[in-house]
């Protein structure tokens, strides 16, 4: 039995070991195939300055290259919150702004992509307050597990920002059009069981089960096969994201099609300074 096939008869507990030295986040993982990344700055609700977005990045990149990792969890320390977006102390005129630079950016953006783009499930793990950039963050997660404390809201129009990106078009897919709309206008607050209600988030959990809940989640993908997951990640993105979208999915398709006799013949061809010799594979109906 392979360790991913064991998992999904053991108890759905995780014991989790550092693996990687970082300022603002926690990199662990659970030694059966789930790395877990906490946002660790729970003394401003898991804000997030360009530092900690740096880091997450560095991390996600180390969890996708780990072949022993299939599910990453995202989540936030202290049980208050996931993230309140922004560190809005860092935010200057020209974006958020790392420690000794002059000019600043939305470090975030890359990291929305990055989510999105990573052929591992990424599931929002989240308690207490998920805000502002803190709630696209889960939004752009491929599932989010709550606990019964979450609090779910956009805060833009009350701190002179909006995030017209994910942040718009993700939450219009999950709630509606004037759910979204109302969810940025009024910038009011849901607690977890209106957000489930609404199709923000796929299941709610006492507090205390939170991170069990996640999980078993995560076990019951890691015994699917991987590359069929793969797919259905690139396959949902393939419209949701457009062009950059369709891109995954036919280059999951060229990974694939690397591996047939058919692409091997053009290679081996091409190596050996030989035409190809195409006429030996079917014109499928
Ligand atoms: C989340 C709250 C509603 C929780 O309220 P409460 O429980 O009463 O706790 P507080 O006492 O308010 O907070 C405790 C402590 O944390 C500090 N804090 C909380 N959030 C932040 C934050 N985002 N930045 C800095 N500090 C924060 C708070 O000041 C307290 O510290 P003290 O020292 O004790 O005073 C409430 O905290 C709240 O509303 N927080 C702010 C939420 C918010 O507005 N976030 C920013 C939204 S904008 C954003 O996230 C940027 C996203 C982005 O980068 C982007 C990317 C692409 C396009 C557009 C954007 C964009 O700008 O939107």
């Amino acid at each position: 039995m392979t360790k991913w096939a064991a998992v999904a008869s053991l108890d759905m507990s995780a014991t989790w070991t550092p693996a990687a030295e970082y300022d603002d986040i926690t990199y662990e993982l659970s030694g059966d195939g789930i790395a877990k990344l906490t946002i660790d700055r729970p003394d401003v609700h898991n804000a997030f300055r360009p530092e900690t977005i740096i880091e997450l990045m560095d991390a996600f990149e180390r969890a996708r290259e780990d072949p022993d990792i299939g599910v990453i969890v995202l989540t936030g320390a202290g049980g208050q919150a996931f993230c309140s977006g922004g560190d809005q102390r860092v935010r200057g005129d020209t974006g958020y702004v790392e420690s000794g630079r002059a000019v600043g950016r939305f470090h975030v953006t890359d990291l929305q992509v990055q989510i999105r783009r990573l052929p591992k499930p990424v599931i929002a793990m989240v308690a207490g307050w998920a805000i502002g950039g803190g709630h696209v963050l889960h939004l752009c997660c491929d599932l989010t597990i709550a606990a019964d404390n979450a609090r779910f809201g956009q805060t833009g129009p009350k701190v002179g920002s909006w995030d017209g990106g994910f942040g718009a078009s993700l939450m219009r897919d999950l709630v509606g059009t004037k759910k979204a709309k109302e969810i940025w206008m009024l910038c009011r607050q849901y607690d977890a069981q209106e957000a489930l209600d609404m199709g923000l988030v796929n299941a709610v959990v006492p507090l205390d089960r939170l991170e069990d809940e996640t999980v078993q989640w995560a076990h019951e993908i890691l015994v699917k096969s991987p590359f069929a997951i793969r797919l259905v990640k690139s396959s949902f993105h393939a419209h949701e994201d457009g062009y950059a979208g369709i891109q995954q999915l036919a280059h999951d398709t060229n990974l694939l099609f690397y591996g047939s006799d058919e692409a091997r013949e053009g290679r081996e061809a091409y190596k050996a300074k030989r035409d190809p010799d195409f006429g030996q594979f079917p014109r499928r109906p």
